[in-house]
């Protein structure tokens, strides 16, 4: 799979890379290797403009044809992927779940559930301008992961966060990947975060 922009800038080139179901993986590289661009690609943001992507066993990106990003199945922290500001914590985390069609009550217990993991429980209310950086990647993180997704994209999604906190994040969403076979792309700047998981080498040959 490549990717060049529209300026013509090739950013991704012959990438072919296979995740296999529950793995987590980590993706370093140096700042510009490409680390976004092949998780924006998974995500649905941008089409590659050779090659094609499966999830799942799905093609969801082939020349001509792609699945919008709502429908792949995924969840993801993104950096511009931001909380919805008119809404409190509890509504931003709820809201996978009501476009889900999932009943009130379920929708409160989950998300309550949620939060208690990401230790924001007793935030509810909070919008996210009442929020500190680490707590707002954490209310980003709760939302991504509330509705049980298969696939879970995290770009830096635990690097606004202290150490001890990161860690147990981290233990968690490697609990959750063996518990419930949730596959996690996790790109990272931070080798010792990158080391705790399982690094992969992609080649990209730009
Ligand atoms: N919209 C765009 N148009 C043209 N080139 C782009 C665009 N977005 C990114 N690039 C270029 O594509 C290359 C890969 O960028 P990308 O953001 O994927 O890198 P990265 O590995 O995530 O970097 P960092 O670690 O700094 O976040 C870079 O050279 C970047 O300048």
């Amino acid at each position: 799979m490549s990717v060049t922009y529209p300026d013509g800038h090739r950013a991704l080139s012959h990438i072919d890379l296979e995740i296999g179901d529950g793995e987590f993986i980590a993706l370093v590289g140096p700042s510009g290797s490409g680390k976004t661009t092949l998780l924006r690609a998974l995500a649905g943001f941008l089409d590659p403009t050779e090659g094609s992507i499966h999830i799942q066993g799905q093609p969801v990106a082939a020349p001509g044809r792609s699945t919008p990003v709502e429908h792949r199945g995924l969840g993801m922290v993104f950096q511009q992927h931001a909380l919805w500001p008119h809404m409190s914590v509890a509504e931003n985390v709820a809201y996978p779940l009501k476009l889900a069609g999932v009943p009130r009550q379920q929708r409160t217990d989950r998300v309550a559930e949620v939060l208690r993991l990401v230790e924001l429980d007793g935030m509810e209310r909070r919008r996210p301008d009442q929020l500190s950086g680490g707590q707002r990647q954490r209310v980003a993180l709760a939302r991504a992961i509330v509705h049980e997704p298969r696939v879970l994209l995290l770009d830096e999604a635990l690097s606004a966060l202290d150490e001890p906190l990161r860690a147990w994040l981290r233990s968690q969403l490697q609990a959750m990947s063996k518990k419930l076979g949730l596959t996690v792309v996790h790109v990272t700047h931070d080798r010792s975060e990158a080391l705790a998981v399982l690094p992969r080498e992609v080649v990209n040959t730009v």
